[in-house]
């Protein structure tokens, strides 16, 4: 997957939150997001997405060799971010029955062993509203890093994770991410230091673009 922005920006209203990015996310690249709270990085990953119009210039997307419509964007899309739910109605196992059938899983994983992956074995049948935040963010995480898609965006990835789930986190990604375009959105170096690319937002955000 690759994705070019050219002249890219973004305004709410009357304020601009980043302006002026032309970058090119390169294939099988990572990048981290950089900047501080409010300063436009899950704008930046929503534009890029293209759940978010852009105010100004243009996003182009390719993958395989072939351009991808920004409608077709999220069948190649695997993300994850603390606004982005989970169906809570349904056990552990009646998600991921629903999920992978939109979202199938990368080759070789199933449902079953998403579970054991994820350490949720005794939840397999609870409710995910009863999940508590730590378990339902790995689940959340779970569900981005192994699905089968080219496109990966992670937004402040390790959000309700205790020392362990971060180490968790780690582990997967890096078992994850090779291959895939990424993009970290964070301000925590352990989430984003597997990335090879760093864009900060700083350099074209709300600051710059005033
Ligand atoms: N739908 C919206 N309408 C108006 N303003 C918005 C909207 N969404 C975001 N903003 C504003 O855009 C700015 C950037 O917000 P954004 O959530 O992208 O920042 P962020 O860098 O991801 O922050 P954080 O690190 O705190 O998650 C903020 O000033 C926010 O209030």
């Amino acid at each position: 997957m690759r994705i070019e922005a050219t002249g890219l920006g973004k305004r709410f209203q009357r304020e601009w939150i980043f302006r002026g990015l032309t970058y090119i996310f390169e294939p099988g690249s990572a990048t981290a997001i950089l900047g501080p709270n409010g300063s436009g990085k899950s704008t930046l990953l929503n534009t890029i997405s293209g759940q978010l119009l852009a105010s100004e210039g243009a996003l182009t997307y390719e993958h395989a060799g072939r351009p991808v419509a920004v409608e077709d964007v999220p069948q190649v899309l695997a993300y994850c971010a603390p606004y982005l739910e989970v169906i809570e109605e349904l056990t552990l196992t009646e998600l991921l029955q629903f999920h992978t059938r939109f979202k199938p899983l990368r080759p070789g994983c199933s449902p079953g062993r998403l579970i054991e992956l994820m350490y949720l074995e005794k939840s397999r049948h609870k409710l995910v509203r009863d999940f508590s935040s730590g378990m339902k963010q790995r689940l959340k995480l779970a569900l981005a890093l192994y699905a089968d898609s080219p496109l990966l965006l992670l937004d402040e990835p390790t959000t309700n994770l205790d020392r362990a789930g971060v180490a968790w986190y780690r582990e997967h990604v890096h078992a994850t991410a090779p291959g895939r375009l990424v993009l970290v959105s964070s301000n925590v170096p352990e989430e984003y230091d597997f990335c090879s690319q760093q864009l900060s937002i700083t350099d074209f955000g709300a600051q710059a673009a005033r």
